[in-house]
């Protein structure tokens, strides 16, 4: 749908992006509080002036450069639809004020070959210096541009409900283009970014919203019938569905969460699932009594740890700017104690996945040496072995997922194994 480009459109996201660069909340969630806020916007307003702050968010540190001394939140704004949109000076043109048109003819000239990697590739220095200690010089800008862009809409076939090839034909018949995702057999990927929540396929429960790749984390626990499962970090459940759908609704599978109100955003999407086996328990902290109670009976844990979300980038934009490496050092201790605390459910024989969402060594890879280390116990299984048994072609005994190889968010995950007597 083509939007109506008028100076009072252009002005809501000059008022959004003023919010947002507060950081002082996450973008989407100021982002939805400023539709509600104005819900005289239709569908192709909301989709302008939310792709337009966004693309300020992810390209932020090479437009600034570009805007040198005349900064302002206009002029980011501007740069963003010229730039990196690629709007023309025509199509801008019902906004622009004296002078604009030549100063954006400048801007579209700039040589940003002068500017540092860290910059070109719209990356905070301290997080461009951290991924160099995982990624060539050469793969890093590779990276980045595929951070930079938006993400697909991913959905995963419920399959107490239904299956993929009949929810592509219900798709196809509604109107909606879409086609089988290429990593997850769960997969639907759509062409277009329809909305979805009041349709009756999702009122009825035939899918979820669910990147690809956090579905490949899912598949990666082989949750089977019958079993006592913990999804130790459920949030709102995304993970959880998938888990209670691969256990085909028996056995118990709690899901544990310390945040209230996520695990309440479980409930409503549990009540479309048809799921019965799921068991939501809020906890104090990971050392709680209901987490003891458990303690060596539970065949599967999936820990899908609090983490930086930088693997999310395409989604949360903003997360590059809300965080430092003070902040990333508390998480990487969250997550070794969560870690150390979900693996005490663990009955002999059973298998715990660490998995994360983002592409720093510290939170992935280094969390889990350092356990196996300290807990001789565990082993770790291949994570190619798990999903090649369930069709799924990626290669790797631990499973790094990034946007510019395999097309979906940045993920992680171990698969470890606590060794029986
Ligand atoms: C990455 S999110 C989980 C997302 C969820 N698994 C999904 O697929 O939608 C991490 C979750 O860990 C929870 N969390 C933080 N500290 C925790 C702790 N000590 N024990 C259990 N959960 C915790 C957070 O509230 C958050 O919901």
């Amino acid at each position: 749908m083509k939007v109506r480009f008028t100076p009072a459109l252009f002005a809501h996201a000059e008022t959004l992006l003023g919010q947002l660069l507060n950081f002082d909340h996450p973008a989407d969630a100021v982002v939805s509080r400023y539709f509600r806020e104005h819900r005289q916007l239709g569908h192709a307003d909301r989709g302008f002036v939310a792709e337009t702050v966004f693309a300020v968010l992810r390209r932020g540190r090479s437009i600034e450069a570009r805007c040198a001394d005349n900064l302002s939140d206009r002029r980011r704004l501007l740069v963003a639809l010229l730039v990196v949109r690629g709007w023309n000076l025509r199509e801008l043109a019902p906004v622009l004020k004296a002078g604009e048109e030549a100063w954006l003819s400048s801007v579209a000239a700039f040589d940003e070959s002068a500017l540092s990697p860290a910059v070109r590739c719209d990356l905070p220095d301290w997080l461009y210096e951290r991924l160099l200690t995982s990624f060539t010089a050469d793969a890093i800008p590779v990276l980045a541009e595929a951070l930079n862009r938006p993400a697909p809409l991913d959905l995963r076939v419920n399959t107490l409900k239904t299956d993929r090839q009949a929810l592509l034909a219900q798709l196809a018949e509604a109107g909606i283009a879409a086609q089988p995702g290429a990593w997850s057999p769960l997969a639907v990927r759509l062409r277009d970014k329809p909305a979805l929540a009041k349709h009756p396929l999702f009122l009825g429960g035939a899918f979820e919203v669910q990147d690809e790749g956090s579905q490949l984390l899912g598949l990666l626990v082989e949750a089977k019938r019958g079993e006592m499962v913990v999804d130790f970090c459920a949030g709102a459940g995304g993970k959880t569905l998938l888990l209670g759908a691969q256990m085909r609704n028996t056995g118990r599978l709690y899901a544990l969460d310390v945040s209230e109100r996520r695990l309440s955003k479980l409930k409503p999407r549990l009540a479309r699932s048809g799921l019965s086996n799921v068991h939501p328990v809020r906890i104090e902290h990971e050392r709680d009594q209901k987490v003891k109670r458990m303690a060596g009976k539970v065949d599967r844990v999936l820990v899908d740890a609090p983490c930086s979300g930088l693997g999310t980038l395409r989604r949360n934009p903003d997360l590059k700017w809300r965080q430092d490496a003070a902040s990333i050092a508390e998480l990487t201790a969250k997550q070794t104690n969560i870690l150390a605390a979900a693996a005490t459910l663990l009955r002999p024989g059973g298998r715990l996945v660490y998995a994360t969402c983002s592409l720093l060594a510290e939170e992935n890879e280094r969390i889990v040496d350092a356990f196996l280390a300290a807990h001789p116990a565990f082993r770790l299984v291949p994570a190619e072995q798990v999903l090649a048994r369930q069709g799924v072609a990626v290669s790797g005994d631990m499973l790094h997922l990034l946007p510019h190889l395999h097309d979906t968010d940045g993920f992680f995950a171990a698969v470890l194994e606590k060794q029986n007597g």
